[in-house]
């Protein structure tokens, strides 16, 4: 990947209240690549480093980029701190310390908690300064931080991303922002390093929209797939040649031909912890009622979801919500 190869010239530091982009030719690891004069902000920082906020902040690190991490487990953190990232015991301190930060959080709580909380992000905020909330989270969450954010004179994107932990490994995630315009303009180069495309939504809240209508989407798809997996066993079928054939036609996707070889073996190792896509359906039901859509679908694949969680599986990947399906069968065979 021609694009991810970039080598960033270090730059004086900015000002804590200038965020302008610097016309400075930058060098390149790879021959050929596109070549930009667009400026990364000079000192970022990074706030949970789970599965999706490791890689992300290591691109951002490998890019050259100085940055400053946070988590709150502060073992996760080793690793970077290790390939070079400045540490920081609190948000608030990160915040303070860099020039734009980002949040990638587990679910609207701890998005809150983060940014507005006690030593939260936005204490050490203020004007020139740019806060990117990339997790997934839904539009009344998104607003609030950005309240709090913007009233302390700093900047706010969202920017929850599409792709899960190997394209966020590979610098290849999608990101769907919405919120303050410029901010998305001075932190695109720090986009193109994490992922390989962005989308500017609008106003806040339509980022998280687009977000949870796609998770909604891709919830029900895994849900539906689980169902086919084990009704073509059950009639006979192989279903490794389910999965084959299904990749050959139009209902084809990477989820199936990725996923379904594991989930035939009832392996699943986490790449989207379970818990995260049934909080991203409940999310979606959320914003479905508020515009009255009938959902019927995503709401069925959500009470599976709930079935799976119920069962200790919070923490694998949501494919195992095929096993919600397995124990059912085997309720109704038993009575
Ligand atoms: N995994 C995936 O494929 C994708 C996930 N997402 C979204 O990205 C976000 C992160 O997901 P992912 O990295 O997979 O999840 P993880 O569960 O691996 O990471 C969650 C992060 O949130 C932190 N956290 C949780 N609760 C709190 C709290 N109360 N206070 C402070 N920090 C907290 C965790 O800290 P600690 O380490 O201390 O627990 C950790 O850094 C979620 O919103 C998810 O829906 C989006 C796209 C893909
Ligand atoms: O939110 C998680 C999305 C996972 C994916 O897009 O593959």
């Amino acid at each position: 990947m021609l694009k991810k190869s970039f080598v960033f010239q270090r730059l004086p530091m900015f000002s804590s209240h200038s965020l302008k982009r610097f016309s400075v030719p930058i060098s390149y690891a790879s021959p050929g690549a596109q070549v930009t004069t667009e400026q990364p902000p000079s000192r970022v920082g990074f706030l949970g480093i789970g599965i999706m906020g490791s890689p992300m902040a290591h691109n951002l690190l490998k890019a050259g980029i100085d940055l400053t991490v946070w988590n709150r487990t502060k073992t996760k953190c080793d690793p970077l701190i290790t390939l070079g990232a400045k540490y920081k015991a609190s948000p608030e301190e990160v915040a303070a310390s860099c020039d734009i930060t980002f949040a990638m959080l587990a679910d609207p709580q701890s998005a809150v908690d983060v940014a507005c909380g006690k030593h939260g992000a936005a204490n050490g905020l203020g004007p020139g300064k740019g806060y990117v909330d990339v997790s997934t989270v839904d539009g009344d969450t998104s607003k609030l931080i950005s309240g709090r954010i913007k009233s302390s004179g700093a900047s706010f994107l969202e920017a929850p991303v599409s792709g899960s932990k190997k394209p966020a490994e590979d610098g290849q995630l999608i990101f769907l922002t919405a919120g303050d315009r410029n901010l998305y303009e001075t932190v695109g180069p720090l986009l193109d390093i994490m992922g390989k495309s962005k989308f500017y939504l609008g106003d806040v809240g339509q980022g998280a929209a687009m977000k949870l209508v796609v998770n909604m989407i891709m919830g029900s798809m895994m849900a539906s797939f689980s169902e086919g997996l084990l009704l073509s066993e059950k009639v006979g079928l192989d279903p490794n040649v389910l999965v084959k054939v299904v990749s050959q036609g139009a209902i084809s996707a990477p989820m199936y031909s990725t996923k379904g070889p594991s989930m035939i073996q009832s392996n699943y190792p986490t790449a989207f912890p379970l818990k995260h896509q049934q909080k991203d359906l409940r999310l979606a039901l959320g914003l479905a009622e508020s515009v009255s859509q009938p959902i019927p679908i995503a709401a069925a694949a959500n009470e599976l979801y709930k079935v799976a969680k119920s069962q200790g599986l919070s923490d694998h990947d949501f494919s195992a919500v095929i096993e919600a399906l397995k124990s059912k069968f085997q309720h109704s065979e038993n009575q």
